[in-house]
């Protein structure tokens, strides 16, 4: 058993980008999460969250809280999440047995000045959409280049993520397109990893779609959803509660509405 580290007295990581993630995910728990009162616990996927099921695991092994953390049941977003919530030796639940959870804690692409966000980036946003809105509060955890100086897409240019029905690819390309005006709408290939289209945790593809800067990312993700054949789209909406940005300086930012 060993006392949770303070964040100040952590050694610099190698990378001052994974400095920055640590210290965010690190702050954003420690204000954040109530482990006398929270029980069903989000994780979400990607680089940061790492730092947040690391962070939780060091709870986990304090004697002041373990008696509370060891009750906790933590929920994925997809493979990766999974192998984090166990390989800290959390306890793993499934969002049907516990639909409804108590914080949840995930990352995110771009976020805009009404804690709008992008995500998807790792092609997860499906099961990470399905648990923050399942949840009564969702902290974002990110460094700093995910703060959009403005609006959606002005930083993150890789796309809208959506999550397709592999048959329909086509159709949603062809209407992200010509209905809803893309720029392109390209289905995710895996690259050097995979040839071919990059497959979801739930066996589906992944369209990027390039709006540029999103004015109304409201609006767009409801007309996304609306395409027959998507699953689901990149864009949270009205769904943080705040968001932690960790700087490459050592200090986080807090933004909340
Ligand atoms: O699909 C992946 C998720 O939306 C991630 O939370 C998002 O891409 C941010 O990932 P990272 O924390 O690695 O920047």
């Amino acid at each position: 058993m060993a006392p949770i580290p303070s964040v100040e007295d952590l050694p610099h990581l190698a990378n001052p980008l994974e400095d920055a993630k640590r210290t965010a995910a690190y702050r954003a728990v420690d204000e954040n999460l109530n482990v006398e009162t929270h029980k069903i616990i989000g994780i979400g996927s990607g680089s940061t969250v790492v730092y947040v099921a690391e962070r939780i695991g060091q709870y986990l092994l304090d004697d002041k809280y373990t008696k509370f953390v060891s009750k906790f049941i933590c929920i994925p977003t997809g493979f990766q999440s999974r192998k984090l919530i166990l390989d800290n030796g959390l306890q793993l639940g499934s969002i049907e047995q516990h639909p409804v959870i108590d914080i949840a804690f995930d990352g995110a692409d771009e976020v805009d000045a009404n804690l709008q966000l992008i995500k998807g980036g790792g092609a997860c946003q499906f099961q990470e959409k399905l648990v923050s809105t399942s949840s009564k509060l969702f902290i974002v955890v990110a460094d700093y280049r995910k703060k959009s100086p403005h609006y959606l897409g002005t930083n993150w240019k890789q796309g809208v993520p959506i999550e397709v029905v592999p048959s329909a690819y086509v159709r949603v390309a062809h209407d992200l397109e010509n209905l809803l005006g893309a720029k392109k709408a390209v289905v995710r290939q895996g690259g050097s990893a995979k040839a071919g289209p990059i497959v979801t945790d739930n066996n589906n593809f992944i369209i990027d779609a390039d709006f540029g800067e999103i004015e109304d990312p409201k609006k767009l993700n409801i007309d996304i959803k609306l395409l027959v054949g998507v699953v689901e789209t990149g864009l949270f909406i009205d769904n943080a509660e705040k968001a932690y940005f960790g700087n490459s300086d050592g200090s986080v930012e807090v933004q909340s509405n």
